[in-house]
C-alpha cells in the first residue's frame, strides 16, 4: 500500500506546488474541537497534518504550543485519545497525519504498541522529537513493519556529515528547522533558507519542508519558492489560543489558514 505522504508529496511534485503542512495540538482547546479544527484545516487544503502529542515538558516548544499542550492536558487528552481522534479524522479524511510526539508519553503507551496503534489508526508517519540515538534502530524497524514514514528533523547547527547521512535515510519529507532555538514567532525567515535547503537536497531526493517562525502569507510563499514544503504551527495555534472561548473557534481558525494554504501554492 503505497503511504498517503508520498502520495502527496508526488501529485505536489507533479503540479510544481509546495505543500502546506499544519502543526497543532491534538486535543487543544479540547478534543471534540481539535478534531474539528484539523477537519477544518484538511479542507480549507492543507496537504499535511502535523498532530502534536500534548506533554507537561516540551523542552523543543515555544511558549505558545507549551500553553496549547497545557490546555489539551487540562482538557484530558492522552496519547490514547489522541490515536482514537486520528482514527475518527479517518472517517471522514484522507490528508496525510505526521504524529509529533515526545519520547515520555510513547513510553508510558508502550513503544511497540504506539506504533502498531498509531499506524492501525491511520497515522501515516511519525517524528519522535527526543528519541536517544540508541532507539534509532528500534524505531526503523516498528515504523517500516507498520508502514509509518520516519520524518527526520535537521538543524541549522546539524554538522553537514550527519545532515547528508540524516538527510540519505530520510523518509516521507525532511523536516528542516529555519533557525536554531524553539518554535515560535521570535524572528522572520532568514535568507539563508535556500541554502540549507539546497545543501540537503545534494544528499537525498526526499522533499524538504521548512519550518519555524512562518507567520504570515508572505513569508510562506517565500519559503515556498525555494523548498518543496512550508509548516506553519504556532501562529496556527495561536489562533486556537485566541479563540478558544468563541462559538466561531473553527471557522476563524479555518479563516486564518486558508491565505497561509494559497500562498504555498
Ligand atoms: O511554531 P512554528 O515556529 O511555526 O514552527 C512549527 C512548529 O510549531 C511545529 O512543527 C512543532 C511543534 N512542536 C515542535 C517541536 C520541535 C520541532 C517542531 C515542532
Amino acid at each position: 500500500m503505497s503511504n498517503r505522504i508520498d502520495t502527496t508529496f508526488a501529485q505536489l511534485k507533479a503540479e510544481g506546488k509546495s505543500a502546506f503542512v499544519a502543526y497543532v495540538c491534538a486535543g487543544d482547546p479540547d478534543l471534540p474541537r481539535s478534531l474539528e479544527i484539523v477537519r477544518a484545516i484538511a479542507d480549507a487544503g492543507a496537504d499535511v497534518i502535523e498532530l502534536g502529542v500534548p506533554f507537561s515538558d516540551p523542552l523543543a516548544d515555544g511558549v505558545v504550543n507549551q500553553l496549547a499542550a497545557d490546555r489539551a492536558l487540562k482538557a484530558g487528552a492522552t496519547l490514547p485519545k489522541v490515536i482514537e481522534m486520528i482514527r475518527e479524522f479517518r472517517t471522514t479524511h484522507e490528508t496525510p497525519i505526521v504524529l509529533f510526539t515526545y519520547l515520555n508519553p510513547v513510553y508510558a503507551y508502550g513503544f511497540e504498541k504506539f506504533h502498531a496503534d498509531a499506524a492501525a489508526a491511520g497515522a501515516d508517519g511519525i517524528l519522535a522529537l527526543d528519541l536517544p540515538p540508541d532507539e534509532q534502530a528500534r524505531n526503523a524497524e516498528l515504523t517500516s513493519q507498520h508502514e509509518l514514514k520516519r520524518i527526520t528533523l535537521i538543524a541549522p547547527t546539524t554538522p553537514s556529515e550527519r545532515k547528508a547521512h540524516l538527510a540519505a535515510q530520510s523518509e516521507g519529507f525532511i523536516y528542516a528547522l529555519s533557525r536554531s532555538g524553539v518554535t515560535g514567532a521570535q524572528a522572520a525567515p532568514s535568507a539563508a533558507i535556500g541554502e540549507i535547503v539546497a545543501e540537503i537536497k545534494q544528499a537525498t531526493d526526499t522533499p524538504v519542508c521548512v519550518g519555524f517562525g512562518i507567520n504570515t502569507p508572505d513569508q510562506v510563499a517565500m519559503v515556498a519558492s525555494v523548498s518543496d514544503g512550508v509548516v506553519v504551527g504556532s501562529a496556527i495555534v495561536n489562533q486556537v489560543a485566541e479563540n478558544a472561548d468563541s462559538d466561531d473557534l473553527v471557522a476563524k481558525v479555518k479563516a486564518f489558514v486558508t491565505p497561509l494554504i494559497q500562498a504555498a501554492k
